[in-house]
């Protein structure tokens, strides 16, 4: 019976399941047809699952949260407290499947036993997310409400910003200890330093599966000193700073600063050693540096993305600007690897403001262009994506150009098509090799399609429904960007599928 409900949260469609109906339907609000696709299989996968005590109690707990059932909700966690966040199938909290069935005395009872409001479920939606596209107003205002007074100082602010691959920061960058050389250079010998190596800007990575097309994930190799130190000295290493790590982790040999352990540094190294070779080092199986980073370095875990973003720019920046821009003249790596001065001492780089010191970032803008009626979205494709593939039209801003001149001059550039309102959303570091993409929603105020041949092969306006469809997989003729580009967390964040996906 648990098992049931707790099934129909996910989906409100089954026939074989009929004898359930009356429970179902006290469960869930009445829901369109789209809304109830494909969950049947899900259900035949719970339904096998053996509970052990354990686990019944926390199906127990979900199941009455997903129910609305407020008294058993408190009497499990009066019993069990760390049942709050825990999660089960496809890692939906009891905060979330309140939240997904419109149960807001749940809800509100579950923050206020200090819930994690920002967890995510296997398709990274918050409760939030949940409560917000099931329609139910009332509870994402609840879930949306910021306690650090926030919205009071930015009215209007959205607490729950998208966030994109690439943009966790997992690392304290520590920016002020770049110049402390005493410090760096102790931290460099520490037993606890991780190290990661790179090998023509690709970080070394382990992948879990064998046939690395298969799509599993892949996780960066960590090195200690010991295991790189004969590489520090050479004069082709490329050795950068990236920061601490923001939680402390207890370790017997970390230092310590007035007696509270310091948490671990991490480094990136590039290398010009011999690929093969540098592979030896890891005692890990299935070890490479992945050849087309576009496509394989999308397959890390969020944090690790996060911190390759920021060694694969810095490392990129290096090894395009070799010799001073302003003069010609050699030049050394000081702070960390955050800047490169002239070696020249007459060169004007050195005198006043000048950027060529420092690692570059080129801002891009990526808009998602809406049609004047609401109902379609106009998509462009570039020759080399793969067949059916359509994207949101992006480029890169010019010297002396604000980022909404940049949408309405690229999107009339690349298919003739005119913009007027422009609205920012989010945006993604992306270090291929050191653009930011500023994602932005775009409004149009023309129809008419005329490509820049050069640039696009084709761009359409295609229908809501069909780019919904698109995201079941059930459009053949239209496939959108993976999850990890914020090209597709803007055709998603258009169509309003935070659901469900
Ligand atoms: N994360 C995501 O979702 C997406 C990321 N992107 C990234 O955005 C970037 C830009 O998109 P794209 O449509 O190609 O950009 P544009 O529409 O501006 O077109 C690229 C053109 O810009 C030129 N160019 C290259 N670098 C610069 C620069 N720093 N400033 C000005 N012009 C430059 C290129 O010239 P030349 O031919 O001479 O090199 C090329 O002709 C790409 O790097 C792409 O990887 C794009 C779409 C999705
Ligand atoms: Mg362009
Ligand atoms: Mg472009
Ligand atoms: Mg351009
Ligand atoms: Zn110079």
């Amino acid at each position: 019976m648990r098992a049931e409900s707790l099934q129909a949260a996910f989906n409100n469609s089954s026939d074989s399941r009929q004898q359930k109906k009356c429970k179902v339907q006290n469960v869930l609000h009445s829901e369109t047809e789209e809304k109830q696709h494909g969950a049947e299989d899900k259900a035949a996968r719970m339904t096998s699952l053996q509970l052990s005590a354990k686990e019944d109690m926390l199906e127990r707990f979900l199941d009455a949260s997903a129910r609305g059932d407020l008294t058993q909700v408190s009497t499990l966690l009066s019993h069990v407290p760390s049942l709050i966040n825990q999660t089960g199938y496809s890692g939906w909290t009891g905060l979330m499947l309140a939240a997904r069935n419109g149960h807001y005395n749940v809800v509100e009872a579950l923050l206020s036993h200090g819930c994690d409001k920002f967890s995510v479920n296997s398709s990274s939606q918050t409760a939030y997310d949940i409560a917000k596209f099931w329609g139910h107003r009332h509870i994402s205002n609840l879930l949306g409400r910021t306690t650090d007074g926030s919205q009071r100082v930015l009215p209007g602010s959205d607490p729950h910003q998208q966030e994109n691959y690439f943009s966790r920061e997992t690392l304290d960058r520590l920016s002020a200890k770049r110049t402390d050389t005493v410090w760096l250079e102790e931290k460099q010998s520490d037993p606890d330093t991780v190290y990661l190596l790179f090998s023509n800007l690709s970080p070394m990575v382990c992948s879990s599966q064998e046939d690395d097309n298969a799509g599993g994930e892949t996780k960066l190799c960590r090195f200690r000193y010991e295991a790189v130190k004969d590489l520090l000295p050479k004069p082709a290493t490329m050795l950068i700073f990236l920061g601490v790590e923001k939680r402390k982790t207890p370790s017997s040999s970390s230092q310590t600063v007035d007696g509270i352990q310091e948490p671990p540094a991490w480094f990136a190294i590039n290398t010009d050693e011999v690929a093969s070779e540098l592979l030896k080092r890891c005692r890990e199986m299935n070890c490479s540096f992945p050849k087309t980073p576009n496509r394989d370095l999308l397959k890390l875990n969020e944090e690790e993305a996060g911190v390759v973003a920021q060694a694969r720019s810095v490392l990129a920046w290096h090894s395009r600007y070799s010799f001073c821009p302003t003069c010609g003249s050699s030049t050394k790596l000081e702070e960390g690897g955050y800047k490169r001065s002239c070696l020249n001492l007459d060169c004007r780089s050195l005198k006043g403001v000048h950027n060529t010191c420092y690692p570059r970032v080129d801002p891009v803008v990526i808009m998602l262009v809406i049609h004047p009626d609401g109902n379609q979205c106009l998509l462009g494709r570039k020759k080399i994506f793969p067949v059916g593939m359509f994207s949101c039209l992006a480029g890169f801003i010019e010297p002396g150009e604000a980022m909404e001149e940049a949408v309405r001059r690229e999107v009339e550039e690349e298919s003739g098509v005119k913009v007027g309102p422009v609205q920012y959303v989010s945006c993604q570091p992306w270090p291929m090799p050191s653009n930011l993409m500023i994602g932005c929603l775009a409004v149009a105020i023309s129809t008419d399609i005329k490509v820049d041949e050069n640039e696009i092969e084709e761009a359409r306006w295609f229908p809501r429904q069909q780019v919904i469809d698109s995201f079941r997989g059930a459009h053949p003729a239209l496939t959108v960007p993976p999850r990890q580009t914020i090209a597709h967390q803007l055709i998603r964040h258009w169509i309003g599928m935070n659901s469900n996906l």
